[in-house]
């Protein structure tokens, strides 16, 4: 494990801490995202509208008096669930997390709709640059932001189709860390590929 001599130097970026949740949180979060796939589904009569309004509206008012700051909530922070347990992130499960490499899997789904049953390629980058963050993290490498992230676009991406997407440092110059990454579906036919340099934040930078 190619742990760096300076994994604790964190820049302005507070240590990754693990939260512990209960059993509903991943149900909540789940729910949520159907809402999502719904939201950009439906075309619903007025009445239905309205009830869906007022249901949400007092959604919005259960959750609303628990508002945290930002390392304070659960979202995510929890590895195990989907998505880490954030709605921003696509809801992709890691199940290979070490210096090698990091790898996920997941369907695009209907909220993450382009146009013409493929996924908008907005959110590529969002599911390249999360593992990008894994990766250099699995590989010992301390906090560091993304400074660029290229894309090629090889094929249309599907959506609620099983996907793995698998990532790896290709080089660490000094603060620089180079790392690439391809997403394929199953029959193991390249979808995309990216590859990011990752810079190590200095004391102080956010
Ligand atoms: C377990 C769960 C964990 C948690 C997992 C969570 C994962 C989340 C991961 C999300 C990561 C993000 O999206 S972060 C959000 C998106 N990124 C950002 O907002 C970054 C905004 N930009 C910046 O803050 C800054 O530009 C930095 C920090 C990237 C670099 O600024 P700096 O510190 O002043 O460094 P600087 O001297 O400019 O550059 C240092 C070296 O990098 C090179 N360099 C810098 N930028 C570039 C560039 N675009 N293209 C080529 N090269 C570049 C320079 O030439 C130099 O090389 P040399 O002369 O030394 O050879």
């Amino acid at each position: 494990m190619a742990v760096d001599e300076h994994y604790n130097e964190h820049g302005g970026f507070p240590k990754f801490e693990t939260a512990k949740v209960e059993p509903e949180y991943g149900e909540l979060i789940e729910a949520l995202r159907r809402v999502q796939d719904l939201a950009v589904s439906v075309d619903m009569p007025a009445d239905a509208l309205k009830a869906a309004l007022a249901q949400t509206q007092q959604l919005v008012a259960t959750m609303e008096p628990h508002v945290v700051p930002e390392r304070k909530t659960p979202a995510g922070r929890v590895p195990r669930l989907p998505g880490r347990g954030s709605l921003l992130m696509l809801p992709w499960t890691v199940e290979k997390f070490d210096a090698d490499g990091v790898r996920s899997r997941g369907v695009f789904r209907r909220f993450h709709l382009g146009g013409n049953g493929a996924a908008h390629g907005g959110t590529l980058p969002l599911l390249f640059d999360d593992l990008f963050g894994l990766t250099q993290h699995a590989y010992g490498r301390p906090i560091s932001r993304t400074a660029y992230l290229h894309v090629n676009y090889r094929k249309i991406t599907p959506l609620n189709q099983p996907l793995v997407v698998e990532g790896h440092v290709d080089k660490v110059e000094g603060r620089k860390t180079f790392i690439s990454a391809t997403l394929k579906n199953e029959d193991g036919e390249l979808i995309a590929d990216s590859d990011a340099l990752m810079v190590q934040l200095l004391p102080g930078q956010q």
